[in-house]
């Protein structure tokens, strides 16, 4: 657990959390010596002599003003500790996080992250403050009192420690059962939370089709799975809670029993024995409520396994010695993908090239592998076999800054940050001026979108951009990513309807582009697009069906012609071979 913990937060945390741990275990300890102590006082008081008690007072009231002082520093020491837990936590996370491949964030992975973050951070960072010294107080402190007790009386001494080893074996299997419930517990919420997210999403979907009962079935069947684990817990729970303050009850019972016949023996003086059961009945509340401190132990454990999940997860390899592509060149030589090992090949020898000046369009059904291409190229993922190379150099040689300069994706699914359209714009590069912002946003048709709005450029776009309509969002995207100015651009054409403005203007900006000498790569949904290219790379289940000029492509009369010919159909369209 502490090693766990050590190994989330990173290195030059060992000293300090073992110092806290110290304290706080020293300060049980010393609570056990002052309710020992407590023996000898009473025993004094209550026989024929009290002043007799006197230097034993003196001694008790010397420990205790140490450990109230002690205690009181433990609790400021551990709440230091829990803010650096924190602290350390979300640095270390978010560092690590940063560094991820892209392919990494997958919704559910999202929505994981978040319940890491939140729920699991602050989990661990309860445990110096809330969790640990109270279990210290609940297990150390009894253990020295009772070495103590012995001292007095071994064979009560004996009969307690007893209790207290049967009481351990109760209390870890009490918290094992939490632990396991908690751990399928967290698994169903995540899932869950995913679900939430993407029935929101959905909605315009769902109500578009009127759909919104079929809809709701995954998210219902997540919160009932959500709800099942939550009552498996509390049936694995209570019971066990009940069954430890049982055997607690049971135990002090059994003591106590122990000290009255041992009085009635003679072997126990009357004052002994008032003394020895003020002792034990103190260890009642603390010992009930061990259970439920052991309890939070083992989630905060299970939270700090999930966070060491991310953060065991590894970045790409960066290159030792980073290759400088020369020039703007892609090319995809015989590369095979598969997003799980082993898994099923998502690109099976793909082989094309896509030279500077020109518009390359990847066409083909749904599923075809164009969008895993187009990651592959931005290195969001490492190919299984062959190579991607820009310039010449394979990615994986690229150092990922530089590979990030030259290539801009403009993604279907725009994400646009809960700031103004400026603001987003500028994330491309943040010392970009206004001029240069009225340049991009010219070519991308943002000019438009800007001076419809009522506060033009400072215009909030709502989180994730909702405040603007696809079509809006798009341009948004397109100026950001001509503000990179980058020279290799992929546009992951929108498959979802958009008006015809800004149909066309993605195919003028894609030929634009490429007429200023870029490498052009568009995901290409639309035949206008497609007959726009100068090349095509029909992609079918992760294979390279065929590839040429649309002329040619057309010519050949082949898989791509059919596939464009049944598009034209679906959207009453007529294709020719020119250019647009
Ligand atoms: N993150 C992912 N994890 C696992 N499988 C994935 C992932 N993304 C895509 N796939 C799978 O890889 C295959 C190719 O998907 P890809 O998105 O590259 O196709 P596409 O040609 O771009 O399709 P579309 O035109 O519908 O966007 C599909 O079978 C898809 O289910």
């Amino acid at each position: 657990m502490i090693r766990d913990l050590l190994r989330a937060m990173g290195p030059g945390h060992a000293r300090p959390m073992a110092a806290a741990l110290a304290l706080t275990t020293g300060v049980s300890a010393l609570q056990g010596v002052v309710f020992a102590l407590l023996v000898p006082v009473l025993q004094r008081l209550l026989g024929p002599d009290p002043s007799a008690a006197a230097p034993w007072a003196l001694v008790l009231a010397a420990v205790t003003a140490v450990y109230a002082v002690l205690r009181s520093a433990g609790l400021y020491v551990n709440f230091r500790v829990g803010s650096t837990i924190s602290r350390a936590l979300h640095h270390r996370l978010g560092d690590h996080v940063v560094r991820l491949p892209l392919g990494w964030f997958t919704g559910a992975r999202r929505g994981e992250l978040n319940r890491i973050a939140t729920d699991g951070v602050s989990r661990t960072t309860n445990l110096p403050v809330h969790t640990y010294p109270p279990l210290a107080d609940a297990v150390v402190t009894p253990v020295v009192a009772v070495a103590a007790l012995a001292l007095f009386d071994w064979r009560l001494g004996l009969a307690c420690a007893a209790c207290l080893v049967v009481l351990w074996m109760v209390f870890t299997l009490t918290s094992d059962a939490v632990g396991r419930g908690d751990a399928a517990r967290d698994a169903a919420a995540d899932e869950a939370a995913d679900r939430v997210v993407e029935y929101a999403r959905s909605q315009p979907v769902l109500r578009a089709f009127g759909r919104t009962e079929q809809g709701r079935a995954g998210l219902d069947r997540a919160l009932e799975a959500e709800h099942a684990t939550a009552r498996t817990l509390l049936f694995k729970a209570v019971p066990a809670l009940v069954a430890y303050a049982f055997a607690v009850r049971l135990a002090l019972t059994l003591v106590l029993a122990l000290v009255v016949y041992r009085v009635l023996g003679g072997d126990l003086s009357a004052a002994t024995a008032v003394a020895l059961t003020v002792l034990v009945v103190r260890f009642v509340h603390p010992l009930s409520a061990a259970a439920e401190h052991g309890a939070s132990l083992r989630m905060a454990v299970n939270g700090l396994a999930r966070i060491n999940a991310v953060l065991d997860a590894r970045p790409l390899p960066e290159p030792e010695a980073p290759v400088a592509p020369q020039g703007s060149l892609v090319e995809f030589d015989d590369v095979r993908f598969s997003y799980t090992p082993g898994g099923e090949k998502v690109l099976d020898g793909v082989s094309f090239r896509a030279g500077p000046g020109s518009l390359t369009a990847l066409v083909g059904p749904s599923g075809g592998g164009k969008s895993t291409a187009a990651r592959l190229l931005a290195r969001f993922h490492d190919v299984d076999a062959g190579r991607v190379r820009v310039g010449g150099a394979d990615v994986r040689d690229i150092g990922g800054e530089e590979l990030s300069r030259r290539v801009a994706v403009v993604f279907q699914d725009v994400y646009l940050f809960d700031a103004t359209i400026a603001d987003n714009v500028r994330v491309a590069d943040p010392g970009a001026t206004d001029g240069d912002l009225e340049r991009v946003a010219a070519r991308s048709g943002l000019d438009r979108v800007v001076a419809e709005l009522p506060d033009g450029w400072n215009t909030p776009v709502g989180e994730g951009g909702a405040s603007l309509s696809g079509g809006q969002r798009q341009r948004v995207s397109i100026a950001r990513a001509l503000l990179k100015d980058a020279p290799i651009v992929v546009l992951d054409e929108a498959s979802a309807a958009l008006d015809a403005e800004n149909e066309a203007l993605l195919t003028r900006t894609a030929v634009e582009l490429a007429g200023e000498g870029r490498t052009v790569l568009v995901i290409a949904h639309r035949p206008a697009t497609v007959a726009a290219a100068d090349h095509i790379v029909f992609l079918d289940g992760g294979r390279v069906a065929e590839q040429g000029s649309p002329d040619e492509l057309l010519a050949l009369d082949g898989r791509h012609a059919a596939y464009i010919r049944a598009r034209e159909r679906a959207r009453g369209w007529r294709i020719t071979a020119d250019r647009a």
